[in-house]
Parts: C-alpha cells; sequence; structure tokens
C-alpha cells in the first residue's frame, strides 16, 4: 500500500517532470547584441552569436519568454507563421504557433534584432545576478552607536562595540541590543549572533552605569536599573531564533551568565569566563542561578557565582556552558564558515525546533529574571557594593 506521504511526493515529481519537459520542448537557440549603430540592425554573425549565448544562459528564462524567443527565432529565419494552427489539445504546439503568428507581417530583419535585444537583456540580467550571488552584501542596520548590526547569509550579526571599554555594556547599549534582538526576531534572517569587537568579547556591566547617579537618586537609579535588566534579559530568554555567542576574547559579568540563554556558545582560546558578583558585592542575574547548576551542576556553579572562579574556555567547554573551543588562529574563520551553512538550514523549523527545546522553561525563566532583578536592586544600594565600585574607580582594584 502507498503512503501518502509517498504518494503525494511522487505526484509532485511527475508534475515537476512534466513541466520541466514542457519547458524543453519550447527551447530553442539564441543571442548578443552587436549592433552597428549606423543601421541599427543586427547582423547575421550578431544573430548568430545571440543563439550562442542563449544556449549559454544558467538560468531558465520562464515560458514566456522561451515563447518570445521561438516566435522571433521562427519569423527571423522562416518569416510570417504560415503553417496550420495545431489542434486544442496540443498545448505545447499550440502556444508555439500562437506565439509565431502573433508577430504578423514583422520583417525577418527586425525580428532578428528583437531577438537579439532580448538575448542581450537576459545575459546582462543573469550577469548582474551572478555578482550578486557571489558575494551576497552584507547590510549595516542603522540607528546604533554602541554596537555593530549587519546581516549578511541569513545571519544577523550583533557584535558590542566600544573596545576601548573592553565592550563594557553601558545603559545606551542595553537598550540598543534590545532594538536589535527585536529587530533580527523579525527581520528575514535565520540566526543571530553575539560577538564582541576587539580583543575582548565583553567586560560586562559597565561600571559607570552606578555612578551617574545624582545626589541623592541612588534608590531610582537602582529601581530603574532593575527594571532595564529584566527587560534586557526578557528579550533572550524570548528570542525566538537560535541565537549563538561567538565569543572572541574574555568575557566577564553578565555576557557570561547570558551564554546560559544562547543555543550554541563558540569560543576562542583566548577566551575566560568570569562572574565575580560576590567580590562586586552583588549578586548572579541572567538566569544564570537557575541555568548555571541545571548546566555544570551545582558544585561547578557554586565555584563560578558564589567564589568567582574564572574558567578558561576548556574548562568552560568541558563544564556545557561552551559548546566547542577553536584556536584563536583559525578561529573567526572557522566560526562564520560553519555559522553561515547553519543558517541555510530551513528557517521555520530551526524556529520551532528551538520553541520546543526552550518553550516548556520560558516561564520558569521570567520567573527567576524577576527575581534576580529584585536581589540585584537591593545590592546595588548596599555597601558592599558601593565599595567595590569606588575601588575600581580609584584604580585600586581590578579583576
Ligand atoms: C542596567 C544595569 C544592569 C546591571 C547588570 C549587572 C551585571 C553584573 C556584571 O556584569 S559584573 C561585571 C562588571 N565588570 C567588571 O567589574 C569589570 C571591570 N573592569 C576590569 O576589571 C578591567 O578593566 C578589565 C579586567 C576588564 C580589563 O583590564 P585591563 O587592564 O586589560 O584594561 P583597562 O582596565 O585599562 O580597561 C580599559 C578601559 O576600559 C575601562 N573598563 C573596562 N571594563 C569596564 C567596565 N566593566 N566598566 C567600566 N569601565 C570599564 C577601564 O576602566 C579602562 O578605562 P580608562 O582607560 O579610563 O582607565
Amino acid at each position: 500500500m502507498a503512503v501518502p506521504a509517498l504518494t503525494f511526493a511522487r505526484s509532485l515529481c511527475r508534475r515537476r517532470l512534466r513541466d520541466a519537459r514542457r519547458v524543453q520542448a519550447l527551447c530553442i537557440p539564441a543571442i548578443h547584441l552587436h549592433m552597428t549603430a549606423a543601421t541599427m540592425q543586427v547582423s547575421q554573425q550578431d544573430f548568430e552569436k545571440a543563439q550562442e549565448q542563449l544556449k549559454l544562459l544558467k538560468k531558465d528564462p520562464g515560458n514566456e519568454v522561451k515563447l518570445k524567443l521561438y516566435a522571433l527565432f521562427k519569423q527571423a529565419t522562416e518569416g510570417p507563421c504560415n503553417s496550420p494552427k495545431p489542434g486544442m489539445l496540443d498545448f505545447v504546439k499550440k502556444a508555439k504557433w500562437d506565439a509565431w503568428n502573433s508577430l504578423g507581417n514583422l520583417s525577418q530583419d527586425n525580428a532578428k534584432q528583437k531577438y537579439t535585444e532580448l538575448v542581450s537583456s537576459l545575459v546582462s540580467a543573469e550577469s548582474s545576478s551572478q555578482v550578486k550571488d557571489a558575494a551576497p552584501e552584507e547590510s549595516r542596520h542603522d540607528g546604533y552607536e554602541t554596537i555593530i548590526v549587519t546581516t549578511k547569509n541569513n545571519i544577523t550579526k550583533i557584535m558590542f562595540n566600544r573596545p576601548e571599554r573592553k565592550n563594557a555594556i553601558s545603559h545606551k547599549m542595553y537598550r540598543e541590543i534590545i532594538k536589535a534582538l527585536e529587530e533580527a526576531a523579525k527581520n528575514d534572517s535565520t540566526i543571530a549572533v553575539i560577538t564582541g569587537n576587539g580583543e575582548y568579547y565583553c567586560s560586562g556591566n559597565d561600571l559607570n552605569n552606578f555612578t551617574n547617579a545624582e545626589a541623592g537618586e541612588t534608590e531610582k537609579m537602582a529601581k530603574n536599573g532593575a527594571v532595564l535588566l529584566k527587560e534586557f534579559v526578557a528579550h533572550f530568554i524570548d528570542f525566538p531564533k537560535p541565537l549563538i555567542a561567538v565569543v572572541n576574547g574574555p568575557a566577564i559579568g553578565i555576557s557570561v551568565t547570558l551564554l546560559g540563554l544562547c543555543d550554541i556558545v563558540y569560543a576562542s582560546d583566548t577566551a575566560t569566563f568570569h562572574t565575580p558578583f560576590s567580590q562586586l558585592g552583588q549578586s548572579p542575574e541572567g538566569c544564570s542561578s537557575y541555568l548555571f547548576p541545571k548546566i555544570m551542576g551545582l558544585a561547578k556553579a557554586n565555584e563560578m557565582l558564589l567564589f568567582n572562579k574564572k574558567l578558561t574556555a576548556a574548562e568552560a567547554c568541558a563544564q556545557g556552558l561552551v559548546t566547542e573551543v577553536f584556536p584563536d588562529r583559525t578561529f573567526q574563520k572557522e566560526v562564520w564558515a560553519r555559522l553561515k551553512a547553519y543558517a541555510s538550514l530551513p528557517k521555520n523549523s530551526l524556529a520551532v525546533s528551538k520553541q520546543l527545546l526552550r518553550g516548556l522553561e520560558k516561564e520558569k525563566l521570567h520567573a527567576v529574571n524577576n527575581q534576580e532583578c529584585e536581589v540585584l536592586k537591593e545590592r546595588w544600594l548596599s555597601d558592599e557594593c558601593l565599595n567595590a565600585i569606588v575601588s575600581f574607580f580609584q584604580k585600586k582594584s581590578k579583576l
């Protein structure tokens, strides 16, 4: 007994074969344009050259154009159509006859010229589309200052771009990343990638975010910070397409915790992973208090999140936070070749599969995010946190 899906696939194949034969039946030779400006007439040589060029076209120009070419070729070589009209049921012959007959008394010279022009336009359309195919353009999205957002090969790349600050995330950058994720969720790209410009991936929260508050406004600053952080992390939780981190160098703080919300993490062997929350008088965010123990087990997560243990790329890979580590020398080349291949996979299939893998956890993750932000809001007002920040700016402490 035939399986319905197979029967459907076979009938589709048969239909495609029939269409292809029809196209073949209509196929005829063609040209390139070499008109002498004086006469605007094509020579027999140009007409023959056009026929050769038509054979070299890689793309099927479609039945309508092929019928036109057929008609012009017949008119140019035999003159007006005077053969008997084929029967109604002989579709292909009738379509060809109709096309030829529609040229009426067009002279053979004019038919040659039109044929030559048509082939010439097909040749130039194909060569310009080949240039595009050979090097798909990278389009840069407008309206960003702290990040660079580009789309190429079905990949939207969001690049932290404050290399002189080790890509620390300022308030403006949080907002721009939110906007970029919203754009990437809706645009035609298949996957999105987060990476850093320069030697660092990202040095985490910009500590200046804490120093910009007016005197007496620290509580407001903490409250607003928690609202922004919650919205920022929520965009990672809800991002509907595969999200890949390309960790090009050291990663600190929130840039590490977010890796648990990414679907794949590729790291250079120069990358390190550091979440010095207690050292800064703070507490975990980015859903790491829930996801890190799940990913690496409670014992290893404790070393990172409670005791500030910095991991090498190899260690992070062994603990499941990183998918794969590459030598820095070949990192960019290898990773982007791989991502290009991934991004050519069927987009909707990837999106629904991600939803299956992550969907059930979303509600939990939002609850964790909420709780982490509430705790952090209090932490930011603590002496422990304020002292750590003062100490950093007095150049007394660096990580
Ligand atoms: C909405 C709010 C949400 C809040 C979410 C909370 C998240 C928690 C975290 O992310 S915790 C992590 C916070 N990050 C840090 O504590 C890192 C602090 N930076 C450093 O320790 C060092 O700068 C370094 C180890 C990253 C690099 O050291 P190195 O000696 O190689 O380079 P410099 O220190 O000279 O750095 C060059 C200049 O960049 C400034 N800078 C680097 N990182 C940050 C940062 N995170 N915040 C603010 N400024 C940063 C650094 O001060 C130098 O500036 P200068 O040239 O003016 O001295």
